[in-house]
């Protein structure tokens, strides 16, 4: 059987890789392009099983909760679905329960185990500390990836009773300790050169364990924008993050 794709934001960089994506991908097939000046209803009346969620932060939202309140599964690749966002997609699922969303802050398979390995790491370590860097014409800082690796391993080290991070800094202004996600340190670096890059560093005494992920083509999150869309239907509710179609939460 045929899985019938929606693409939204599918002029973008994500969007238009992922039309020619889905379009070489056996089972799936690409029913309605939706961007700016495009009508949203393009989704159902080409009766779109699936929409992939590319659009800008400020705009993804309200149609995510479109897509959910006609019947039309969702795969949410914008970035920022996390706090008040999560919960209203939650929200708006409990009220369609034949619908299934999938929101993947990072498509890539090794920045899946990235986040994974830095969760494993992060109670062994006194010091967390994130680095992303992506190119300059991201408009979202923290990167989403950034916060759920902040929020994975925030978790992990509560869970194991780790002391907060130590950092003696009381003088501070021009914010050069960059950002706190759940008491974890973030910097963003946008500079031309990257597509999408992150660092976790661990920090013990006498010891540096770095993690690094680089993505240097948007190729690389397509495989696992191949395999959202194809099992979102599979997973009722509100599912974050590729672990669990790729098997990995097993
Ligand atoms: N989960 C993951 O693995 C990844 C997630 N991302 C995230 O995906 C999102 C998109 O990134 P990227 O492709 O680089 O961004 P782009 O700006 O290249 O693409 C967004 C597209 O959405 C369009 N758009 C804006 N408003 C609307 C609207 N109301 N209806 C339909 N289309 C609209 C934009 O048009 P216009 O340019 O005219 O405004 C643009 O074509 C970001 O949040 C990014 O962080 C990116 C890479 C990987
Ligand atoms: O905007 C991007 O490019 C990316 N956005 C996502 C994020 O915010 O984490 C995923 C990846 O980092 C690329």
């Amino acid at each position: 059987m045929t899985t019938r794709v929606a693409v939204l934001g599918a002029q973008g960089r994500m969007g238009s890789t992922s039309v020619t994506a889905l379009e070489a991908a056996e089972g799936l097939e690409v029913v309605a392009q939706v961007d700016v000046g495009d009508p949203i209803e393009r989704v159902t009346e080409q009766e779109a099983d699936v929409a992939l969620v590319f659009t800008t932060p400020d705009v993804a939202l309200e149609q995510v909760l479109w897509c959910v309140e006609q019947g039309v599964h969702v795969v949410v690749g914008t970035s920022g679905f996390d706090g008040d966002r999560l919960r209203a997609v939650r929200e708006a699922v409990e009220q369609r329960t034949d619908v299934s969303v999938l929101v993947v802050p990072n498509f890539s398979i090794g920045a899946v185990l990235l986040m994974r390995f830095a969760a494993t790491a992060a109670p062994f370590f006194e010091s967390v500390e994130i680095i992303e860097m992506h190119h300059p014409a991201k408009v979202d800082a923290p990167s989403g990836t950034a916060v759920r690796t902040a929020e994975l391993v925030a978790a992990a080290r509560a869970e194991a009773g780790s002391d907060p991070v130590p950092d003696a800094t009381t003088t501070d202004p021009e914010g050069a300790r960059g950002a706190k996600v759940d008491g974890i340190t973030v910097h963003a670096v946008r500079s031309r050169g990257f597509v999408a890059s992150q660092e976790v560093l661990l920090g013990g005494e006498g010891e540096i364990l770095s993690l690094r992920h680089d993505s240097s083509t948007r190729e690389s999150f397509m495989p696992g924008v191949v395999t959202a869309v194809r099992h979102v239907a599979d997973r009722p509710g509100v599912t974050v993050g590729l672990d669990a179609v790729l098997g990995l939460d097993a």
